[in-house]
């Protein structure tokens, strides 16, 4: 009991105190909940120990204390993300508020401007009528001097003129007259001057304070938007923690629409895999390996419609706008829903299309750039170009691969988008089977560079989406292939093999992963090396005859999923000037 207490003040002083003196929240209720499972642990150790009771309750409770912890850590993280939207979206009000304030701010500064033009125009106006005032009365002054001059009588003495003295009274007369209206236009003017002056301080004060006003808003403005840059760059960095506590390597799988209505059990020895339906869509039961049998979603029901697909895979591939390298596989045997998940029918698209279109909606700009190729028989084909020449090979460098001379089509509307698969698609090697009557006979790989600016941090960043739609799987007994399409299937098997292979290796996290084994998984390795997000179907026949090709399926489904990828790398670039750039 000595030791179970300095345990427990050991870990109190630890989980609890510790974090409290660097006040963070998140960790705060993180180690309080340790804590606490801590010390009930060991109190129910204690009594079991003492006691002499039944050790498997204390197996279990150290399972559901592990468990209540995960769960209340993604909690958490969940919380915060709320959190932080309702933040984001205040701020966001604000910044709008703010910016309207400023736009009339601006706009009656600019009125006031116009008024201040408008007055000191009407001041020189003034001015000028001053001055032709001044020189009317300078001429007349001179008028009436010369009258005067004109007037005085001359020194010699010569007979008087007969003075003209109604004349004389009446020039008199108009010089008053004139002297009264120059002073009174005089003093008008001085008034008026005097009145636009006062107008014109009060208009330059306005100014003063609209232009001090405005600074200020400029400076509220500024922190409001440093605030949301924060608030946006915590946010994204929250996201991605939750998708990582979700895990980087996703397994979906999907069953084939069946045309037939009524579906009974399918059993294969000790394996049942029951109809679905919405009320219940958990449909295997893999007896011997049901401790194993792990699916991030329980298996998606039959009704599921492509939307709903796109939907499962979204968060993956929102992650690309992030700068994440994504890679989304469709895995099953031949005629099991591969190529209708991934590319789908013209009225009813898959993830191919929608996932380009999705893009769209966060794009500023107009393009992005495309590349399609398929790897027949081991040889890559460019399915974009418009002169198909010698067959492409991967240069590798480090652990990046390119392909030189591959064609990259830059897609402007919606229109494009299709065009551009429906290209690729018309392109790709298909051909009827005894299993499928349009079977591809390639895989296929649509790689899509994602270039994505925060328009508030200004940080660029660039991931790559690789869809890879595979050719399906085939026992040759069945399909009873000859010529051709025995060759076309031994190199589909081989390289389905090469991928399983790359798939158990990271599952046991071997020291040398197979990726040269094909062309396949080769070209995959970026997205399978560790630092990209995967996410990967597994498609399934619905039938009885197509049982043990569905087990194969989903062990391969259940031994991806086991595999962790380690922590996935985001892509930043310096800003550039390029213009095809995906907003968030
Ligand atoms: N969910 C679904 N709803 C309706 N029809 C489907 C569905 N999934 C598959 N199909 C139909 O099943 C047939 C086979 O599908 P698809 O060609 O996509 O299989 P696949 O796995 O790509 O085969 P392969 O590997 O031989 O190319 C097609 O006619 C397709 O329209």
């Amino acid at each position: 009991s000595a030791d179970i207490s300095c345990r427990t003040v050991f870990s109190f002083l630890v989980f609890f105190v510790l974090p409290l003196v660097i006040s963070c929240e998140f960790v705060v209720i993180l180690c309080v909940c340790v804590c606490v499972c801590v010390s009930f642990k060991l109190v129910i150790q204690h009594t079991c120990v003492f006691n002499h009771r039944n050790i498997s309750l204390h197996r279990s409770f150290t399972f559901f204390t592990f468990f209540a912890v995960f769960w209340v850590t993604t909690e958490c993280a969940h919380r915060a993300l709320l959190e932080r939207d309702l933040v984001i979206a205040d701020l966001r009000d604000k910044l709008q508020k703010k910016h309207k304030e400023v736009d009339t701010l601006l706009q009656r500064n600019s009125y006031l401007l116009g008024e201040v033009s408008s007055s000191t125009d009407a001041i020189h106006s003034l001015n000028r009528h001053l001055a032709e005032l001044e020189a009317d009365h300078q001429e007349a002054q001179e008028k009436i001097r010369s009258l005067r001059a004109s007037t005085v009588p001359p020194t010699k003495v010569v007979p008087k003129p007969a003075l003209d003295s109604s004349r004389l009274r009446q020039v008199s007369g108009l010089i008053r007259r004139l002297n009264v209206s120059n002073k009174q236009l005089q003093s008008t003017a001085r008034h008026a001057l005097e009145d636009m002056k006062k107008q014109l301080e009060q208009l330059k004060l306005s100014v003063e304070k609209s232009g001090r006003v405005q600074q200020e808003q400029t400076a509220e403005l500024e922190e409001l938007r440093s605030l949301y840059r924060k608030e946006a760059v915590q946010r994204k960095s929250l996201y991605n923690k939750l998708q990582e506590l979700q895990g980087n390597i996703r397994v979906f799988c999907r069953c084939r629409k069946s045309s037939g209505s009524n579906l009974s059990n399918i059993r294969h020895r000790n394996v049942i895999i029951t109809p679905y339906s919405k009320k219940n869509p958990v449909f295997v039961l893999l007896s011997h390996l049901r401790s194993n049998w792990d699916v991030d979603e329980p298996v998606q029901s039959l009704c599921v419609s492509q939307e709903e697909v796109f939907t499962g895979t979204l968060p993956v591939i929102t992650s690309c706008v992030d700068g994440y390298n994504v890679c989304i596989l469709a895995y099953g045997q031949t005629g099991s829903g591969k190529t209708y998940t991934m590319m789908g029918p013209k009225d009813d698209p898959g993830v191919n299309i929608r996932s380009q279109q999705n893009f769209k909606v966060y794009s500023e700009a107009d393009w992005e750039p495309v590349s399609m190729l398929e790897i027949y028989n081991e040889t890559l084909n460019d399915l974009l170009t418009k002169s198909p020449g010698a067959p492409l090979e991967i240069r590798v460098q480090g652990k990046s691969m390119s392909v030189p001379g591959l064609t990259r089509v830059q897609v402007q509307t919606e229109a494009d988008i299709v065009g551009t698969m429906e290209t690729g698609e018309r392109n790709r090697r298909t051909a009827s089977t005894k299993m499928n009557i349009q079977s591809s006979r390639s895989h296929l790989l649509v790689a899509l560079e994602v270039d994505g600016v925060d328009k508030v941090s200004g940080l660029t960043t660039r991931g790559t989406l690789t869809l890879c739609d595979l050719a399906g799987s085939e026992r040759l007994s069945r399909t009873e292939a000859e010529g051709q399409r025995l060759v076309e299937a031994a190199a589909i098997n081989k390289s389905l093999t090469a991928l399983a292979q790359v798939f158990a290796a990271l599952k046991c996290n071997a020291l040398h992963i197979p990726y040269r084994n094909s062309k396949l998984t080769l070209l995959l390795q970026p997205c399978l090396s560790g630092d990209a997000k995967c996410c990967v179907f597994v498609n399934v026949s619905p039938e009885q005859k197509d049982v043990m090709e569905t087990v194969s399926t989903l062990q391969f489904g259940s031994s991806v999923r086991q595999v962790s990828l380690s922590r996935a790398a985001q892509n930043l670039q310096p800003s550039t000037s390029r213009s095809n750039k995906a907003s968030k």
